[in-house]
């Protein structure tokens, strides 16, 4: 099958996004495990950029055996002379030079004439293969290159010693279509192009880094250039885990092979978020947290029934664990009973429903229903809390001024079924409400914690009301959201004496059964 090679830059061009420093003791560790993963060419940095690039280079370059590492100068013979103090240790020596090729970048970066271009570059290949036996050659902004000035420089370097030509997208402004076609023009027109390996590097300013690669390689292109997580300048790189992962998939597509080690992708990716701080969007294909996340009723019935339904990657391919079903919002009965049952709970159908009715009221007003959300709910259910009677606060009603006595007025259904209603003062406006409820629901509730906040951002926000209460020795919580922050607050505190009362009846069933 035809190979791949990975060349993985997260260390140079990841290194290059605004905001991310590695120290070497960092670098070495994401070197290893991008050995670890398979690559083929691990970029370690850019030696003449300071002495710390160097001596990690230079680092990595001794510690890694099973992946070529190379080194980024410009066509400069000091960077190249800093890149060979660097990675003259390396089992196999390999540099990376490159040069801009576009006419914008000639003109006004370089401020250099296209045939003082050619001259600068072909001294710097014909330098770096002094020491280097390998050594790659970077037409910088490539893509917005002349054709046939891009014809002539390569054929120049190849007759200078490069072994691999790159022709980067370096500004993210391809579509996969011309930059396929411009690898397929380079390999028919360029003399010399069998004797060496294309490269691909796209950045991903247009979110096409990933196709554009996977285009150039159907192309023509024997190396994809990429970075973990795709990071990089800017927008960033192709991603790695996307590239590797896609090949793998549609293998039928494409029949080509990469050599990387798909089980260490998940571990690859959190390394190397964790030591560069640059977080993965939830949504980031293959390595996101949602990645195989299937939060909605349909998707998870489907996927219960046949996983193939709605998943085409599988988590452990990529080395990640089982991924449970998200339970929210949009879940239906099928996820909720499959969940139930994996955590042990036996429900008749009547009292699942039931439990599901509650769930479905909960994820309304909760983003995330916690494993305690569920254990309560199916609890409560377990133990036949239908025959239970509770308290309901049927209304509440507070006056408050400043120049006024704060008196809240509520009412309740008791256990019993009878209405009470009753009006008491506080300090404040909370505890007024929370003398009348007091006296309402007939205990002595001593509140340990009081928290309310808004659920989400704006005017309209539902708050958050927690109530944490002691009744009779027993602590329970109470919480509810609602639109007003004082209605909230009597109705956490009325559900913390409903929790309490709960408790209590499971408590008296399961030693009636012991
Ligand atoms: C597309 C890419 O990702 S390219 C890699 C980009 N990465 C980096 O730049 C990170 C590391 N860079 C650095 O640390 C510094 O830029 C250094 C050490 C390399 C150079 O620093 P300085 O000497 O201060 O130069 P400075 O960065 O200001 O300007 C770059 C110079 O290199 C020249 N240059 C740019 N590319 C090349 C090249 N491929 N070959 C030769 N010269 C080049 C520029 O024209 C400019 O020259 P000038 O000073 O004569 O105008
Ligand atoms: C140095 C080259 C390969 C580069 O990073 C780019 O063009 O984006």
């Amino acid at each position: 099958m035809r190979k791949i090679d990975i060349f993985d830059t997260t260390l140079r061009d990841g290194e290059q996004s605004a905001g991310i420093n590695l120290n070497t003791a960092e670098k070495i560790e994401i070197a290893r495990q991008l050995e670890r993963l398979g690559v083929t060419i691990i970029e370690a940095g850019f030696p003449a950029s300071s002495p710390g690039d160097l001596d990690a280079v230079q680092k990595i370059a001794s510690t890694v055996k099973n992946s070529i590492v190379t080194g980024l100068a410009r066509c400069v013979q000091s960077d190249i002379d800093a890149a060979w103090e660097a990675l003259k240790g390396a089992e196999q020596p390999h540099v990376h030079v490159f040069l801009a090729t576009s006419p914008i970048h000639m003109e006004y970066k370089l401020k250099k004439s296209p045939d003082q271009v050619v001259e600068q570059a072909i001294e710097a290949v014909k330098y770096a293969k002094k020491f280097f036996p390998l050594v790659e050659w970077s037409a910088e902004d490539g893509f917005r290159s002349d054709r046939d000035f891009l014809v002539r420089i390569i054929e120049q370097v190849i007759q200078a010693g490069a072994t691999t030509i790159n022709v980067p997208d370096t500004v993210g402004y391809a579509s996969p279509q011309e930059y396929g076609e411009l690898f397929r023009f380079l390999r028919e027109n360029v003399r010399g192009a069998d004797r060496v390996k294309f490269s691909a590097h796209c950045h991903d300013d247009l979110g096409m880094a990933v196709a554009n690669s996977i285009a150039a390689m159907e192309n023509g292109a024997d190396q994809i250039e990429c970075t973990i997580n795709g990071i990089g300048e800017r927008a960033g790189n192709a991603a790695l885990e996307e590239i590797a992962v896609a090949l793998h998939i549609r293998n039928d597509f494409y029949p080509v092979e990469t050599g990387i080690n798909l089980k260490e992708i998940k571990r690859t990716s959190q390394l190397v978020s964790r030591l560069t701080g640059s977080l993965i969007q939830p949504n980031k294909a293959v390595v996101g947290k949602n990645a195989f996340a299937h939060e909605s009723g349909i998707h998870q019935d489907g996927v219960l029934k046949h996983k193939e339904t709605y998943e085409i990657i599988s988590p452990a391919l990529i080395g990640e664990g089982e991924v449970p079903l998200v339970l929210g919002k949009h879940s239906g009965r099928a996820a909720f009973r499959d969940r139930a049952v994996k955590m042990g709970y036996e429900l008749s159908d009547e009292k699942l429903n039931k439990a599901f009715q509650e769930f479905k009221k909960l994820a309304d007003r909760k983003k995330e229903i916690t494993e305690d959300d569920l254990i309560t709910l199916l609890t409560e259910q377990q133990v036949s809390i239908e025959d239970i009677a509770l308290f309901e606060l049927k209304s509440v009603q507070v006056s408050y001024g400043t120049d006024n006595i704060p008196t809240a007025t509520a009412s309740v259904i008791t256990p019993d079924g009878d209405l009470k209603t009753i009006a008491a003062t506080g300090a404040g406006s909370v505890e007024a409400i929370f003398n009348t409820l007091e006296q309402l629901v007939n205990s002595k509730v001593n509140v340990l914690d009081f928290q309310v906040k808004s659920v989400s951002k704006g005017r309209d926000a539902l708050a958050d009301a927690v109530v944490n209460v002691r009744i009779n020795g027993a602590i329970t919580t109470g919480r509810d959201s609602s639109q007003d922050v004082l209605e909230a607050t009597a109705n956490a505190f009325i559900d913390a004496i409903n929790r309490n009362i709960i408790h209590e009846n499971i408590r008296q069933k399961q030693t009636a059964q012991v």
